[in-house]
């Protein structure tokens, strides 16, 4: 969403800079950014952290993480070492710590240096409870003479329910504004999500058909094939519903379902967003049976190896009811989209890392075809593939080469690879660099962040209070329990298939 020029002096503190955010994501990010010519003229990234380093060795395991992580994973030419210049470690412990003065005395320094009030951005990649008293303190730190020029990023989860979500922005409005506030959802910063405004409010071809008249339902996938890769601690207060749902997948829903906004103002493409957010169903506690189901991998082999079930990962409880899969049929009640469900998937441990939105069109309302022309018909459907892949493909009916009137469904392919030549930026690039210019359009406002929490608590609820009697009930390199069939089968669909060569 940048513009086309550089961000101003910006001086980047990174709480958690000795994290596994930072070191997989963050930095490779910020250094990518620094290889396409993104990062401001005068810049300076300060990781903050318990651990021991010196600039100097900080700098060699920051590397590490380029070289195994970074879209680019070399040196490049010397670039890493004029960008780690600009980088360097400040050993704090942020809860013990009463005054932050090394976060005030390097903001000091760099002003010095560059005669000039830097932007500063405070980037919180730390457990969410060390989250309200990191906020606090940074209010009080004497800056630059004028507050405007500090933003805070606060990392997912925002919140472990409705209640949490409302203390935590509370508080953080209260130290600071709104519009300093950036409350980051990655998925957001992916190009194919973002593209889906392009998709449907650039073009006038789309928009005529996109509402209940012609499509039928919708459908959000967001599968990985990986376990909890050593987050068992985290994913234990979490669950798939708080760890997807809540965030990555709501937000994709709002992007596919939302209005036309008037202007790309910030504000009014989050307006819209969370108009969808409101209008979504309530779903009475009664009824969260028939319209959620949730899922925990067992043990079981994954592309020949065998993997351990969820209750067997370190941090893990042994009689643990976390969900790793859940799926839940939505409504949106306004008028574009009444009565067409959205199903929505996302688990562990499944056949294949996709996440895909697939829009079901209603079928033509009259086949004048021969009998034998409809054998192989199916609706048309648009896809578009987020990740890992990146394309949209809308499926029609086309005629078979030949003397008879025979047809199948074909694919019209738009390959974003093709035109990007490996160069797409990563969803951290994109939301790194809107946060240094200040653009909050990809981030979350207070009131998403709380209205999402509105839209699963009698999800969550329902399933706190009902613990499942089947888990574990899925095996790894499935697509998930087989309740989650039944779930869109009832209503007389299947879920879409997702592989590259697709049905
Ligand atoms: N890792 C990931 O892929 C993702 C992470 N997130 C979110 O990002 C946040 C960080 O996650 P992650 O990097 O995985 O966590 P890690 O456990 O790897 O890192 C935690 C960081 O917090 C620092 N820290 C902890 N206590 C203190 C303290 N008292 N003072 C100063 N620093 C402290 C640690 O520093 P030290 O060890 O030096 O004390 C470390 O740098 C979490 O909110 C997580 O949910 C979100 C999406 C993906
Ligand atoms: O936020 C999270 O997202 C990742 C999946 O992200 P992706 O970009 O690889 O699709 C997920 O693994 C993790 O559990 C969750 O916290």
């Amino acid at each position: 969403m940048q513009t086309n020029k550089r961000p101003p002096a910006s001086l980047i503190f990174i709480f958690g800079g000795s994290g596994d955010l930072n070191f997989r994501k963050l930095i490779p990010a910020l250094y990518n950014l620094y290889i396409d010519d993104w990062m401001p003229e005068k810049f300076a990234i300060v990781g903050i952290g318990r651990k021991d380093f010196s600039d100097e060795s900080y700098r060699d395991r920051l590397l590490e993480g380029i070289q195994q992580f970074s879209r680019r994973k070399g040196e490049q030419n010397g670039k890493w070492a004029e960008f780690s210049k600009s980088v360097h470690y400040l050993r704090m412990d942020a809860e013990k710590d009463a005054s932050y003065t090394g976060i005030a005395d390097k903001a000091r320094e760099m002003e010095k240096a560059w005669g000039t009030h830097p932007n500063i951005l405070f980037y919180l990649a730390v457990a969410p409870q060390l989250v309200p008293d990191i906020a606090t303190k940074l209010s009080k730190v004497e800056l630059c003479g004028d507050r405007k020029c500090t933003r805070i990023v606060v990392e997912k989860p925002f919140g472990h329910d409705l209640q949490s979500a409302h203390e935590l922005n509370k508080l953080l409005t209260s130290l600071f504004s709104e519009e300093q506030i950036y409350r980051i959802d990655h998925y957001l910063g992916k190009e194919t999500v973002q593209n889906l405004l392009a998709l449907r409010f650039a073009n006038a071809l789309f928009e005529p058909i996109w509402n209940r008249n012609y499509i039928e339902h919708v459908q959000i996938t967001a599968a990985e094939t990986v376990g909890v890769e050593g987050r068992g601690g985290y994913y234990e207060t979490s669950g798939a519903l708080r760890d997807m749902v809540q965030n990555h997948i709501l937000q994709i829903l709002c992007m596919v379902a939302m209005e036309a906004p008037v202007s790309f103002d910030a504000n009014e493409i989050r307006n819209k967003k969370v108009d969808v957010l409101n209008a979504i169903r309530r779903i009475n506690p009664e009824d969260v049976h028939s319209v959620a189901v949730r899922g925990q991998y067992g043990e079981g082999w994954m592309k020949g190896e065998k993997v351990p079930g969820y209750r067997q990962e370190e941090s893990v409880d042994k009689n643990s009811n976390t969900e790793t899969f859940a799926a839940v049929k939505f409504y949106i009640d306004n008028w574009r989209w009444q009565d067409v469900p959205f199903y929505v998937r996302t688990g562990k441990r499944l056949r294949e890392k996709n996440t895909v939105i697939s829009l079901h069109f209603r079928p033509a309302p009259h086949y004048a075809f021969p009998p034998e022309a409809a054998e192989t018909w199916r609706p048309n459907r648009l896809t578009i593939t987020v990740s890992p892949e990146m394309d949209i493909r809308i499926r029609f009916q086309a005629k078979r080469l030949g003397q008879t009137m025979s047809l199948d469904p074909v694919d019209m392919i738009y390959k974003y690879d093709k035109d990007s030549q490996g160069h797409e930026p990563e969803a951290y690039e994109t939301l790194l660099l809107d946060a240094m210019e200040g653009n909050p359009t990809l981030f979350m406002r207070a009131d998403q962040v709380e209205a999402a929490w509105k839209v699963i608590t009698p999800i969550l609820e329902t399933w706190q209070t009902r613990p499942p009697v089947d888990f574990p009930n899925y095996v790894p390199n499935s697509w998930g329990p087989e309740d989650a069939e039944a779930l869109i089968a009832r209503d007389g669909h299947n879920w879409a298939t997702l592989s590259v060569n697709q049905q």
